[in-house]
């Protein structure tokens, strides 16, 4: 993939194999028959999100069990329903159980003590870091998938060690090789991974900073898994422009894949947008509610171009009931709100599966969380001009400037300069040449330094 500096023709997941043990990612991504399983302290538990999360990840679902109760210590659920899920793995021949809960290492293998043979025991974290890990593409997507399993791995080996120690559960060595180094080993990982990182991400930072310089206007699309980011992005692409900018932005990618399930996208797309503006828009991984941080933690970069953007977009689907908007659009604040300096625009997508009178309706009960917020169909195109229109209003204003040139050595690259950087109006010939253009403040003031540096021609001197 562009950006990571290797062989484009396969960015799976090969190579590296140091950082990368193959056995891992394989044995992450086989699909299987699934159960879920769900339990809340009260009433009653919604499974639709965990299931389209086991979707994503190539699972078949083939039955759900969901409890009320307080948490169970050793067990999570109560002593009955786990016999249950027993029951309900055996007759459904399911190969592993998802439970949309945060478990303890000992509940995990507690569980799996009391359900047939070698069913498998997941958590939502462990199957996100999964459907993370099928999607990984680039280097860096590939490092922060490496880094958030050590870190979910940690406290597992910790507690491993701790009860090897004490000698209580001889049983729980079976689960692996207990071995105390393992601890240092995930440590140490963790810290080479971090480190390379911070390199990539440096890299990504001077691009901005390259691409903001050149005139251009950082504009974020952020938002819940499943939205409609990318293809919002698609619509608001320039197409025509990609080429013109490929060998000044090297992670200039054509592609924004659409899907309806969860985290289609896990790396940034950037394109340039259509319009008059030098604008260029970043289709940015999906939020989801309750991540732990070391999953957060891991994947923080990648909303760097979030929070560095002039200028956010937060897609909100708007056809779900106003109640999941609300909390979708709580997560999102949430997820915004630390590290987030530029203004952000809510725009309720999907307007082409709602009437006039309910998306009004939304709009009123979500006015506090989404005030004057833009109804958009990205997929069918509707509003997406009204759309522009609040993008160019909410980005600082360009500032106009008209430069008189005299002719000389360096005067034809400083015009193919300002067309670079700025949206030119006029250029006329004749003794000088002089320039009519609009820009970012920054621009114009860069290009009157360069005017005021030109060499003068050596005959007029
Ligand atoms: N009806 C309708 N469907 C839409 C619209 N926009 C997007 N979709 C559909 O919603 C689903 C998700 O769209 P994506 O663009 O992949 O959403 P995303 O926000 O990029 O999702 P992630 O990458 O998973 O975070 C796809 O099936 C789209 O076709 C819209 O305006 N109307
Ligand atoms: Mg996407």
């Amino acid at each position: 993939m562009a950006g990571d500096g290797r062989d484009g023709s396969d960015p799976g997941l090969k190579g590296d194999g140091a950082i990368f043990p193959t056995d891992r990612r394989h044995a992450s991504s086989h699909h299987m028959k699934v159960i879920i399983a769900k339990r809340v302290d009260s009433g009653s538990a919604d499974t639709g999100e965990i299931a389209d999360l086991a979707a994503a990840a190539g699972h078949e679902v083939v039955g759900t069990l969901t409890q009320t109760r307080t948490e169970d210590a050793a067990l999570h659920l109560g002593e009955g329903k786990a016999d249950e899920l027993a029951a309900l793995v055996r007759d459904r021949d399911a190969a592993a159980v998802i439970f949309d809960n945060r478990l303890g290492p000992y509940q995990i293998y507690n569980l799996g003590q009391r359900l047939p043979g070698d069913t498998e025991v997941l958590d939502r974290f462990r199957l996100i870091l999964e459907i993370f890990g099928q999607r990984a593409e680039t280097k860096k997507a590939q490092l922060q998938v490496e880094l958030a399993e050590l870190r979910y791995e940690l406290p597992r080996a910790e507690a491993k060690t701790s009860l090897a120690k004490r000698d209580e559960r001889p049983g729980f060595m079976g689960l692996g090789e207990y071995d105390e180094s393992r601890e240092q080993d995930i440590k140490a990982q963790i810290s080479a991974i971090r480190e390379e990182l911070d390199g990539i991400e440096e890299t990504e930072a001077h691009r901005r900073e390259q691409r903001r310089e050149s005139g251009f206007d950082l504009v974020a699309l952020a938002g819940y898994t499943n939205a409609g980011k990318s293809t919002l992005l698609r619509r608001l692409a320039a197409d025509v422009d990609i080429d013109e900018n490929e060998g000044l932005h090297p992670d200039l990618d054509s592609t924004a894949e659409s899907e309806n399930r969860l985290f289609t996208t896990l790396g940034t797309t950037t394109r340039r947008a259509a319009m008059d503006r030098l604008v260029l828009v970043t289709d940015t991984v999906g939020f989801i509610s309750d991540l732990p941080h070391w999953l957060v933690e891991s994947f923080k970069s990648t909303l760097d171009s979030v929070y560095r953007a002039d200028l956010v977009l937060l897609v909100v689907d708007a056809s779900e009931p106003t109640e999941t908007m609300r909390e979708k659009l709580v997560t999102a604040h949430d997820t915004l709100y630390e590290r987030n300096e530029a203004p952000i625009v809510t725009v309720l997508n999907k307007t082409d599966r709602v009437d006039a009178d309910e998306l009004a309706e939304k709009r009123e009960a979500l006015s506090a969380l989404a005030p004057n917020p833009v109804p958009i169909s990205a997929a069918e195109g509707d509003d997406v001009g009204a759309l522009l229109e609040r993008v160019e209003g909410e980005l600082p204003d360009y500032e106009r400037e008209r430069l008189v040139l005299p002719m000389g050595d360096g005067t034809m690259s400083l015009v193919s300069w300002i067309h670079d950087h700025a949206r030119v109006e006029d250029v006329s010939y004749g003794e000088q040449v002089t320039v009519t253009f609009a820009a970012r403040p920054a621009v114009v003031e860069q290009s009157r330094d360069r005017a005021a540096n030109l060499t003068v021609p050596a005959e007029s001197a």
